[in-house]
């Protein structure tokens, strides 16, 4: 019986593309694939599935033109709003993800955001790095503890959770909103502004649907404590660039810390051009091992699926 044929939109780690060669006959990418539909379909002519990432856009358009064969997406990402879920259905196209192995990663560069931002650890980065540093001084670079202060968290699933744990340790006390309560020691908000009145680091943690695209929204800022610290590893999308840079601007916010950004790798200048912006290049579950796992699930994802199974981590809308 010959082998199953996977497009693969970007270069994968090297243990990840070996069991690809070995389960599947697979167009491989030598490098990242340009992000460029065209070229994504014309790739896709012999192919009986995608194994894309999240920053290849699958939208209505693209589903319609790929060939009939194609039945199965699977992305190498927990979050899925960069493929149209609704369009692959009607299509017939199975979209799985990878949930739950990245986790722990994504959670730890949130609390990596978290120390750097409420510490300026970068701001003192810069200052040795552009050979500016004149020794210790006591007033140099005075950051804000977190002891004691009111960590809010949007979006309390699995990574939500993981950071709550985590800040916990470092003695915060966790509040959150939610679609719904869930099983976590820490305090539900019924609404999302109740949450960010009472947050002085709000740390996002939501998936960008339709409800929190532009959550972050200059009157949901104005909620925000004095001087309170944001920290986004969801989605740029989630917050309202503008407002967000103005509020730093202005001091009303202490500063931010962020993995993601709408436009990636276009992200808005302004950020660049603040002193209390710590800007991470969407690294949240980029470890070694955790990078491995994605890649081992979306080839389990598609392996199932071609037994004639229901693969593990199918996306419902
Ligand atoms: N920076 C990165 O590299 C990175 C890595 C992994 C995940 N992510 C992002 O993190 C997101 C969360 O991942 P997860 O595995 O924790 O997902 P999850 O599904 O376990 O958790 C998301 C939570 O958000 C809640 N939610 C959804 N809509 C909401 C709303 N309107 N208001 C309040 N809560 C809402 C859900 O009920 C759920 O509890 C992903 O969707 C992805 O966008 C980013
Ligand atoms: O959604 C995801 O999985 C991240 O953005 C990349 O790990």
């Amino acid at each position: 019986m010959p082998k199953q044929r996977i497009l693969v939109t970007r270069k994968l780690p090297d243990e990840v593309e070996k069991r690809l060669i070995d389960t599947f006959a697979t167009n491989l990418q030598g490098g990242d694939f340009p992000d460029n539909s065209e070229r994504l379909i014309q790739q896709s002519h012999d192919v009986d599935g995608i194994l894309c990432s999240p920053c290849d856009q699958i939208g209505a358009d693209l589903i319609e033109k790929l060939p009939e064969r194609i039945r199965i997406i699977s992305t190498f990402s927990v979050g899925y709003e960069h493929i149209d879920i609704k369009a692959a259905m009607a299509r017939g196209i199975t979209v799985t993800n990878t949930p739950g192995v990245l986790t722990d990663a994504t959670a730890d560069i949130a609390l990596l955001l978290i120390l750097g931002a409420t510490r300026r650890a970068f701001e003192g980065e810069r200052l040795i790095r552009e050979n500016k540093w004149q020794g210790w001084n006591p007033t140099q670079l005075m950051g804000t503890g977190l002891q004691g202060k009111r960590l809010g968290i949007l979006g309390m699933g699995r990574i939500g959770q993981a950071v709550a744990n985590r800040a916990k340790a470092f003695g915060m006390e966790v509040h959150y909103h939610n679609r719904r309560p869930v099983e976590f020691d820490a305090t539900y908000h019924e609404t999302a502004e109740s949450l960010l009145s009472n947050s002085d680091v709000l740390s996002l943690h939501c998936p960008l649907t339709p409800e929190t695209k532009g959550f972050l929204s200059k009157e949901r800022i104005e909620l925000l404590p004095q001087g309170a610290v944001v920290i986004n590893t969801a989605r740029g999308g989630v917050i309202e660039d503008e407002a967000l840079i103005e509020a730093l601007k202005s001091k009303r916010l202490f500063a931010a810390g962020l993995d993601v950004f709408e436009g990636e790798p276009n992200l808005h200048a302004g950020y660049r051009a603040l002193d209390n912006t710590f800007l991470l290049p969407h690294l949240g579950s980029a470890t070694i091992e955790t990078r491995n796992a994605m890649g081992f699930m979306a080839i389990d994802n598609l392996e199932s699926f071609f037994k004639g199974e229901s693969p593990p981590n199918v996306v419902k809308p």
